[in-house]
């Protein structure tokens, strides 16, 4: 006899789902327990690491991914993570098992009571299928949502007592069933679109994330080369969807009203491609957009196109529509301004004496030393939160792919998520940039990084304080706020504690020397580096 357990994990290999990032309860073992040998389980040891892990893992391939967690204690402590998942647009199918059917109700322990409700509103669609000959057709409902424009997550809750059901006659179906969107990219607005950019006089581009999911950065820089057009990347940056040592690239905008109106002015159309408009975080309020500047605006999220409080917005798929207008809009010849940009592909190597007041190594500096030593085709995850800014002007991002942040800035995403993306992509060196305060919200992932031999490089950067929080206090007129430092961490005793190696870098020679190891090596190395307390 079929069951629902053999159905379910033939769809998942039929989907090419056949790693499953998880963390086990009573629950979950009746569907593990029939987990086929061409599978691998992932094991993290917190289920915020289980979600970071595998959201790494489907940014970094571009396919959904799956994940087990336990009832609604597992799926409560992977909330933080979702919120990140859910703003990424990434593909997850998060299942999570329930009590036995006939006893929910009675909300015996391990009871996950209205399943559907708790993940909510961070999944695009929540289930848990009436009866057990539903569970297969659930999960591949699941598949397909997840992946479909704009990808994002799914939450499928099964009681445990349904696997072991006879399966349904209909699942067959379900093995050889085709589902795409559309894909037509709206001929007529992107034709619209090319006109309007090539009347303008200075048009400039505003790339999001969503263009290195759908691994457009190629296409973008014909795009804008073709426009002779600068390039910013949206705010509260969290992929790099255009090479930052081409000379058009200008940075990331802040992620101010008043802020972005101000890179904005002198350009009379904004075309903002794959990302929210825009992803506001400090408040001050202002004009939108500089007098008489136009916005369009390419999302493939029709709720990103919806809300935007300006612009023409267009909801199609983003990799078909940035090729369509790179084709589109007429070429005008490449700027002369381009040309005298100090050559961005040089590594700017620091003053090995460089110090911060007090002795401390400056964050710029360290970066500049990571970007001289790391491989040009590097993948940096970055959740150091004061020295972003130093982190674009100091690192060479020259492919898609090479840089993940937490879509919503919800922290713990960044050690499991390098865990993730070093698993999908072996074949380039994934360095994650931590800060002190970060780290603690995902340091369980170190535990994984060790037990599979997952050679990231761990950099902390240790100020021992929460600075983005000391630079919001500042702003905020909040300076004698409490819990704003984390000082007497030591990480390289917790990263041995877990399994990891780890070395302390009190000069820039000590931190060249642990990187130059660390990549050399093939298991993971955490390197605890002290620094200012604030970014310059
Ligand atoms: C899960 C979670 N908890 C708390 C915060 C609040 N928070 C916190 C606690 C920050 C400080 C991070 O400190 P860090 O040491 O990682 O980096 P910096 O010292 O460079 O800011 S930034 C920020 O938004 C958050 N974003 N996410
Ligand atoms: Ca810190």
């Amino acid at each position: 006899m079929t069951t629902v357990n053999d159905a379910a994990w033939e769809l998942l290999r039929h989907h090419g789902m056949t790693t499953v990032f998880g963390n086990p309860g009573s629950n979950e073992l009746p569907f593990l327990a029939g987990m086929p040998e061409d599978f691998r389980y992932v094991l993290g040891l917190h289920e915020g690491a289980v979600l970071g892990m595998a959201d790494g893992f489907a940014q970094a391939t571009g396919r959904p991914a799956f994940v087990n967690l336990h009832a609604a204690s597992g799926s409560g402590n992977a909330m933080g993570a979702l919120t990140n998942a859910w703003y990424a647009h990434t593909p997850l199918v998060i299942t999570a098992g329930q009590q036995v059917r006939s006893t929910v109700g009675q909300e015996v322990m391990l009871s996950n009571v209205d399943a559907t409700v708790l993940p909510r509103p961070l999944v695009k669609h929540a289930a848990e299928p009436t009866c057990a000959q539903d569970v297969v057709r659930t999960l591949s409902q699941a598949v397909h949502t997840a992946t479909l424009d704009p990808a994002g997550p799914v939450y499928v809750s099964v009681p445990y007592d349904d696997w072991a059901a006879p399966v349904g006659t209909d699942t067959a179906h379900l093995l050889d069933r085709r589902v795409v969107a559309g894909g037509a990219v709206a001929e007529a607005e992107i034709a619209r679109m090319a006109g309007l950019l090539d009347a303008a006089e200075a048009p400039v581009l505003v790339l999001g994330p969503d263009v290195d999911s759908a691994r457009a950065n190629d296409d973008a820089v014909v795009l804008a080369e073709r426009l002779g057009a600068d390039v910013w990347v949206a705010p509260s940056a969290s992929r790099c969807p255009f090479p930052t040592v081409h000379p058009a690239f200008r940075g990331v905008l802040p992620a101010s009203v008043t802020g972005i109106t101000e890179r904005l002015t002198g350009h009379d159309v904004v075309l903002v491609i794959g990302a929210p408009v825009f992803r506001y975080h400090q408040y001050d309020p202002g004009e939108y957009l500089p007098a008489g500047t136009r916005l369009l605006h390419v999302s493939c999220d029709p709720g990103e196109a919806a809300r935007a409080p300006m612009g023409d917005a267009v909801v199609t798929p983003i990799g078909p529509a940035v090729a369509a207008l790179a084709e589109a809009v007429t070429e005008r010849g490449r700027p002369a301004r381009w040309d005298t940009a100090e050559g961005a592909d040089e590594a700017s190597v620091p003053d090995a004496g460089a110090r911060a007041a007090g002795g401390r190594l400056v964050a710029a500096d360290v970066l500049a030393t990571i970007d001289a030593l790391a491989p040009r085709d590097a993948v940096y995850v970055n959740e150091a939160t004061s020295t972003v800014g130093d982190f674009w002007a100091n690192i060479r991002m020259r492919r898609p792919g090479s840089y993940y942040f937490p879509a919503s800035g919800g922290l713990g995403f960044g050690m499991p998520a390098a865990v993730g993306v070093q698993l999908a992509d072996p074949q380039r060196r994934v360095i994650a940039v931590i800060g002190d305060g970060s780290a603690n919200y995902g340091v369980t992932a170190l535990w994984s990084a060790a037990q599979y031999r997952i050679p990231v490089v761990f950099v902390i950067l240790n100020n021992g304080t929460y600075g983005a929080l000391r630079g919001f206090a500042t702003k905020l007129d909040a300076l004698n706020a409490p819990g704003l430092d984390v000082a007497g961490i030591d990480f390289v005793a917790l990263a041995e504690g877990y399994g990891v190696p780890g070395r302390r870098a009190a000069t820039l020679e000590e931190l060249r020397a642990a990187l130059t190891d660390a990549l050399a090596a093939d298991t993971p190395t955490l390197i605890e580096v002290t620094t200012e307390a604030l970014a310059r």
